[in-house]
């Protein structure tokens, strides 16, 4: 894979100031997750205001595509079409006097016909689940619905890459899972994320390769495993450990699992430990797992497939499946990480039922699947009706039969 974005040798400090980059250098692929990590005052935000040319280095250079930044104008308005940018505090994004007119901004600013807008503008609200606040002021939304408007402006324009400094800062746990939920979407649709955080717990769970900083440099850039299993990496960047890997080591250091890959989950750490102290047995009875693609489906029909199976617990991914369950009053037992959650349930013979957008369909398939070849149980995964199934023969034929 070619690299997407690069930073080489980056040097940056503010007028008057001592460098907060002091020789910052990596790579980003197409298509990854990445999750710039350390600690208050590492340089991470201003290493995003280089991404898409909001500062320009003192020394080094970003490239774009293999090609370096340029920063005049009309370079800079099609940097900015390729790489958007979500800030942490979304007031200082959001300044129009309605919702449309805020993601209209930038489509504007491009010189799109009006009918173009429009399109673009109700196609970017319904993707941050915020269709039907058009008129809204932004200044009335709550502190989640603020951030996906912001998140709706950038999309608008479309861009490759996606960046969101300190994206979950602001938003309580569900709000924060929900906002990853949009992430994981989006990059179900192809686009290249960049994420700043200080959440070790977030960034090992979520990101595909992990940028460590600490005082304007970069200690090590490489996978979430690499990089938080080490524990002289992780202190000198004034992090911790995450809680499951931190359980996880002590399990090992007193032999009570095996040392295999490290667990990213609490349905990992279960399954080393189950591993350990009970085979997997054929003859157990496991729960299945029901998916339905809530995009295609009529709300009726799910409230209607509900009804019939009330032994099913339930679960909803991302604000169109929230939404559509607390219009229908189809009361939720998961919320996030519904996946896992279905998992640990199917192995207590429980089934589960998982409302999710098109675009997550594959990936839930091939979740379940990939944990049934690691652990060596056998979970069913059954799309709920035909508009879901013709979704699932990509994540099938990648991985063989999900059941
Ligand atoms: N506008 C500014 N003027 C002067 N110095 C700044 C400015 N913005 C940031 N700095 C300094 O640059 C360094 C890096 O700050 P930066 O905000 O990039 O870090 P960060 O990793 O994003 O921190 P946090 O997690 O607290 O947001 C810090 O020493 C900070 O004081």
């Amino acid at each position: 894979m070619t690299n997407l974005l690069e930073f080489d040798n980056i040097h940056y400090a503010y007028p008057n100031c001592r460098e907060s980059l002091s020789g910052v250098t990596f790579s980003i692929k197409k298509g990854a997750r990445v999750a710039l990590v350390g600690p208050n005052g590492a340089g991470k935000t201003t290493l995003m205001l280089m991404a898409n040319g909001v500062l320009e280095p003192s020394k080094g250079r970003v490239l774009l595509d293999g090609e370096p930044l340029r920063y005049d104008s009309r370079s800079l308005r099609e940097v900015r079409k390729k790489v958007g940018m979500v800030f942490q505090n979304s007031d200082t994004q959001l300044f129009a006097p309605t919702v449309y007119q805020d993601v209209a901004f930038g489509p504007l600013n491009l010189g799109m016909e009006p009918g173009e807008i429009e399109k673009v503008v109700r196609r970017a609200l319904l993707e941050v689940g915020l269709a039907g606040f058009e008129k809204r002021p932004p200044h009335q939304l709550s502190g989640g619905e603020k951030k996906r408007a912001a998140i709706a402006g950038t999309l608008a324009m479309d861009p490759e890459i996606l960046v969101f400094d300190e994206p979950t800062s602001s938003l309580d746990p569900a709000g924060a899972a929900d906002l990853m939920e949009l992430l994981d979407e989006l990059h179900a649709k192809g686009a290249t994320i960049i994420i700043s955080t200080h959440d070790v717990e977030l960034a090992y769970l979520w990101a595909d390769q992990i940028i460590l900083m600490n005082k304007g440099t970069v200690l090590h850039s490489g996978t979430p495993e690499e990089v938080f299993t080490d524990p002289a990496l992780v202190t000198s960047s004034n992090l911790r450990m995450p809680a499951v890997l931190e359980v996880y080591t002590e399990l090992l250091s007193r032999k009570m699992v095996e040392k295999t890959q490290s667990p990213k989950s609490v349905l990992q750490l279960v399954s080393s430990l189950e591993q350990n102290f009970s085979k997997p047995r054929a003859d157990r009875a496991l729960g299945t797992i029901a998916v339905c693609n809530v995009d295609a489906t009529g709300a009726d029909e799910i409230k209607a497939w509900v009804a019939d199976n009330p032994g099913h617990k339930r679960g909803a991914m991302g604000t169109r499946a929230k939404n559509l369950a607390e219009q229908k009053s189809i009361a939720l037992d998961f919320t996030y990480g519904v996946i896992d959650k279905s998992i640990l349930r199917a192995l207590v013979g429980e089934c589960s039922v998982l409302l999710t957008p098109a675009s997550m369909v594959p990936h839930v398939f091939r979740r379940v699947k990939t944990y049934c070849q690691e652990s060596g149980n056998t979970i069913a995964v059954v799309p709920m009706n035909a508009k879901t199934a013709s979704l699932t023969s990509g994540a099938l034929k990648k991985q063989g039969p999900a059941e």
